[in-house]
């Protein structure tokens, strides 16, 4: 189990060391587009499960949703601090 926090910090190492099979790497080579239209998914994915799946389901899914917005972060160089400024 990880915080918000602490999956962002592992991402950025990601980003910065560029591992083998890391599909965080795949991803931000995609592009924002590419994050983007990930992004509109899982956020689907999120409402269904919300409507129609458990409340274990949701919880997976919203995860899925908060680590492709993490995704986009790294992508367009957005720490988590130029997001919790607004919250
Ligand atoms: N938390 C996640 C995470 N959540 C979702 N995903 C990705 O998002 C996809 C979403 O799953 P879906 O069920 O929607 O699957 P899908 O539509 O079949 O997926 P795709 O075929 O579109 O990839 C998963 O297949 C993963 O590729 C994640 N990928 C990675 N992480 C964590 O990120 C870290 C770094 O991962 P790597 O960069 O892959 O090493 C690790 O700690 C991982 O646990």
């Amino acid at each position: 189990m990880k915080t918000f926090d602490e999956l962002f910090v592992e991402l950025s190492e990601k980003a910065r060391t560029r591992p083998e099979g890391s599909g965080t790497v795949r991803e931000l080579d995609a592009g924002v587009h590419a994050i983007g239209k990930k992004i509109v998914e899982e956020a689907a994915e999120v409402w269904m499960a919300a409507e129609y799946q458990t409340d274990d389901e949701a919880a997976e899914e919203i995860s899925q949703l908060l680590y492709h917005l993490q995704v986009l972060m790294l992508a367009k160089g957005l720490s988590p601090a130029d997001v919790y400024r607004h919250l």
